[in-house]
Order: C-alpha cells, then sequence, then structure tokens
C-alpha cells in the first residue's frame, strides 16, 4: 500500500447492524478512518452532510437501497468510489450498478481479507486521482493565468480576452514584439482549455533549419531524405488532442505554409516522405513577433494562411507601453531567483526601481528578467542598487527621464525619392543600402535592420529571382 489509509474516510452502509460493525472493525484495523449507516435513509443524509472517499453499501436494503446510495453518493461525492455489497441472486444488478459508476462489488459471505483487498483497489483509484488533481493545480499555479504577472490595464484586457479564447477550440494568432510574453499566454491558453489534460508541444520555425521545418511538423518515414535514418513522429502527431505552438510562424518558409495550410483544412498530415494521411485533432496557437499583415503584402507569407491563423488574435503591448507592470515584474523575479540562487533577501533600492520604470525594455520581459537575475547573482549586500545595475541599464540615456524619440534624420532628397513607393520596395532600399554600409557583411546588416539572418538571405534570393524573371 503506497498511501496512508487514515486519509481516507469510509461510509459503511448496512442494513444489519452486526455486519456493518464487523466490516467497520476489519477496515478500522488496517487504519481506514469509517462510518457506519445502519439504514439506507440514514446513509443518505450523510453522504448529504459529509464526505468520504470510498462508499461500502450493501445492495438489498428496504426503503433506499444499495442502487439508489450509489446514485446519491455520484450526485454528492463525485470524487468517491462505491462498492456493492452483493448476495449471489443479486450480482447481475450489481453488474448494472457497475455500468452506473460503481467501482466494483464484493459477494457474500465477506471474508475480512477479501474486503480489504477491494477496499486498498479503491483507495488506490481514489489517490491516483488526488495525486492528478494536485499535479493539475501545481501546473495551473505554474503556467495559469497566475503566471502571467501585471498590474496594467492592457494586460488586464489581454487576460480578460484570454480567458474568453482558453475555453474555446479557436485557433489563436499572438502577436508581440521578442520576450512580450507569448509563449507563456500560449501556455497559459492550453492550460485553461479543456486540453489541458493532452500535450502541448512548441515549435520554434525561426530556430529549426529550413529543410527540417516540414519533418519536425509533419514527422518523417524512414529514407525519406539524407540522414532520416528512422521514422520520426512530427510535432503534429506528439500535440494530438492537445495544442500545438508555433513560435515565429512569419519564419515559415512558403513551400511548408501552403501544406500547413492544408492540414489545417483537413486535420490529416502525411508524413514527409509517406502518402498515408494520419488523422490529427489539433488546436494551433501561433505567435509572431513580425507583422504578418505586411509580409502578405510583400508576398514572403499566404493570406489564405494568414486568415487561418488569426481567427483570434491576441496583441501583447511592448513593456514599455506599459510600465505599471514594470515594478510588479521586477519583484516577481527578485523572489523568484533569490528561491532560485538560494541567496538571502535582497532588495531594491528606489533609485534602481525609477531607473527600470523609465528604461524603454527593447528586449522586453525577457531583458527585465535577465537584468534582475544577473543584480539577484551579483549582489554581495543585500541591496539591488544604482551599483549593481547591469551596463546596458546604467549607461542608457532613456533610463533617464524620459524624451521623445528622435526622428529619423533623413536626406530630404532621399525621402523624396522613396515617398509614395511600396513598402517593398523602400524595405529593399534599406536593406541594399545597409550592405552597402556594412561592406556586404550580411549578418551585421541584419542586426542593424532589427531583422533574422535567415531573412535577410531570403529577401535577398527574392530580389535576385526576381530580377531573373524580370
Ligand atoms: N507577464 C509576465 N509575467 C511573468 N513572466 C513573464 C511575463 N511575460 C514574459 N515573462 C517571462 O519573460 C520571458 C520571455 O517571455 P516569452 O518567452 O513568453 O516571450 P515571447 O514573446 O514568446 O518571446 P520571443 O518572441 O522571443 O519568443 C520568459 O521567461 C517569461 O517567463
Amino acid at each position: 500500500m503506497d498511501f496512508d489509509p487514515s486519509s481516507f474516510r469510509l461510509l459503511v452502509v448496512d442494513n444489519e447492524a452486526a455486519h456493518a460493525r464487523a466490516m467497520m472493525e476489519s477496515l478500522e484495523k488496517v487504519g481506514y478512518r469509517c462510518t457506519v449507516a445502519t439504514s439506507g435513509p440514514e446513509a443518505a443524509t450523510l453522504i448529504a452532510r459529509d464526505t468520504y472517499d470510498i462508499v461500502i453499501t450493501d445492495m438489498v436494503m428496504n426503503d433506499v437501497d444499495g442502487m439508489k446510495v450509489l446514485g446519491l453518493a455520484r450526485k454528492h461525492l463525485p470524487d468517491a468510489e462505491v462498492v456493492m455489497v452483493t448476495g449471489h441472486a443479486t450480482v447481475p444488478i450489481a453488474v448494472e450498478a457497475m455500468q452506473k459508476g460503481a467501482f466494483n462489488f464484493l459477494e457474500k459471505p465477506i471474508t475480512p481479507n477479501r474486503l480489504r483487498a477491494i477496499v486498498e483497489k479503491a483507495a488506490g483509484a481514489v489517490d491516483l486521482r488526488r495525486q492528478n488533481t494536485e499535479l493539475m493545480s501545481r501546473l495551473d499555479k505554474q503556467y495559469g493565468f497566475e503566471s502571467i504577472i501585471y498590474s496594467s490595464k492592457e494586460m488586464q484586457e489581454v487576460i480578460d480576452r484570454l480567458r474568453r479564447i482558453a475555453a474555446t477550440d479557436a485557433t489563436v494568432l499572438i502577436t508581440g514584439e521578442n520576450g512580450t510574453g507569448k509563449e507563456v499566454v500560449a501556455q497559459a491558453i492550453h492550460q485553461n482549455s479543456p486540453r489541458r489534460n493532452k500535450p502541448i508541444v512548441a515549435i520554434n520555425t525561426g530556430a529549426i533549419a529550413e529543410n527540417l521545418v516540414e519533418s519536425e511538423l509533419f514527422g518523417h518515414v524512414r529514407g525519406s531524405f539524407t540522414g532520416a535514418d528512422a521514422d520520426r513522429v512530427g510535432a503534429f502527431e506528439y500535440a494530438n488532442g492537445g495544442t500545438l505552438f508555433l513560435d515565429e510562424v512569419g519564419d515559415m518558409p512558403l513551400s511548408t505554409q501552403i501544406k500547413l495550410l492544408r492540414v489545417l483544412e483537413e486535420n490529416k498530415i502525411t508524413r514527409v516522405g509517406d502518402n498515408k494521411a494520419i488523422n490529427v485533432n489539433v488546436r494551433l496557437v501561433s505567435a509572431t513577433n513580425r507583422p504578418l499583415e505586411d509580409m502578405v503584402e510583400a508576398g514572403t507569407f499566404r493570406s489564405d494562411l494568414y486568415f487561418r491563423l488569426k481567427v483570434v488574435t491576441v496583441g501583447l503591448p511592448p513593456l514599455r507601453e506599459r510600465p505599471e507592470d514594470v515594478i510588479p515584474l521586477m519583484d516577481h523575479f527578485r523572489k523568484m531567483f533569490l528561491r532560485r540562487h538560494d541567496k538571502p533577501s535582497a532588495n531594491f533600492s528606489p533609485a534602481v526601481r525609477k531607473r527600470f520604470s523609465a528604461y524603454q525594455w527593447p528586449g522586453n520581459v525577457r531583458e527585465l528578467r535577465n537584468f534582475v537575475e544577473m543584480m539577484v547573482v551579483l549582489d554581495t549586500d543585500s541591496v539591488l542598487d544604482i551599483d549593481d545595475l547591469p551596463p546596458e541599464l546604467a549607461e542608457a540615456d532613456d533610463a533617464l527621464p524620459q524624451e521623445v524619440p528622435e526622428k529619423l534624420d533623413f536626406d530630404a532628397s532621399i525621402s523624396n525619392e522613396l515617398i509614395g513607393q511600396k513598402l517593398s520596395v523602400i524595405e529593399r532600399w534599406a536593406i541594399e543600402k545597409t550592405l552597402e554600409m556594412t561592406n556586404d557583411n550580411r549578418e551585421e546588416a541584419a542586426k542593424i535592420l532589427g531583422i533574422g539572418a535567415r531573412t535577410l538571405y531570403r529577401r535577398l534570393d527574392q530580389y535576385k529571382k526576381d530580377e531573373e524573371d524580370a
């Protein structure tokens, strides 16, 4: 027995007081806590008033019989297990009782050993459920809405929206800059949805080599490409019944986009190199830090897929637009990292709080979290003060009193040339000029432009193709 019998409350119901007492004694001997009812109506009162984990009831009784006790237990004690005690003649009714939710039945004559064995099994089932409930509530704390820290009205609106969305099966597109909490929100949607007992699988499309994206999503069969030396299950299959979180969906190659669209329309996937369709039932939550509308316009993201993904959208504002969240987030991460790094208490000085509040947070919550962790780890005097600030923050102008952001100083002739042009033309101009500036160093150019190197390569390929087609 892996559990403590004294944590189980049992109700023993039998018309014959002597039988009831005998059962109670043999169960109490091994540690269960028992209450006896010697009539159906008495059992009904106790079930409605108190809580029991296991009910053991005789089948044949006057007034309220075993089937009625079972019905009442199902209604008032949904987490309890019910064991029916039957005479030989009532076995068929006991079978019917099991169909109505009884745990099992015990045929008379009862021996203490058989009684204890069946109660132990029922207690095991209750214990397993208790553990699951506890686990789920821990997960809820970790990934539920409780894990999203905020005090701004902007985030309150987001949370209200999330609560409504989570309960449905709708496809969700989460937008927001890097580090604004898109993954946290995706987790919270899943954990608060009816699919919470099934897996959530996260795939970062931007982090996977282009030629492997499809295999990651749909799986592959052995020999379908070089290196595919065994069959492999993809994210869609892993997430079956649950949620698939597609991060950086804007980075998905066009060839994969069409395949994803088909999967969403047909709820079927085909592993790479296979021709057998497999049914999947997956809720899709995707996220992007790039303006997909612009990408649709520029032809780098399929519009039909875009509309499929954005059935419901959640926009996460950058941290600089919700400064009320800065202090609660600082305190949340301070406590978290003090615990994680086993440090004694430490607090922020008022000057540091002021700096944090005024800073523009280009890396959003992730940046704030990293700064707090660094300060906590390096602290020696239990005061997280100005001299503990990371250099970015200590030296940042915007951590000092706010100024209106500077406008780009465009050469008038350049702006005249560009105004009135399509955004894609302006984008190409900016990319080419930046490459000139960096002596064709693409990594450096991508960094300056604030885009991923892969995106830059894709753009350059596109320009080359456009020129060849022209
Ligand atoms: N409101 C919040 N409350 C608590 N923690 C948060 C919150 N928002 C973000 N975080 C934390 O900040 C970090 C970044 O969040 P997350 O990974 O969800 O951002 P993201 O928008 O998905 O970033 P990216 O676009 O770079 O993938 C994580 O460690 C996350 O736990």
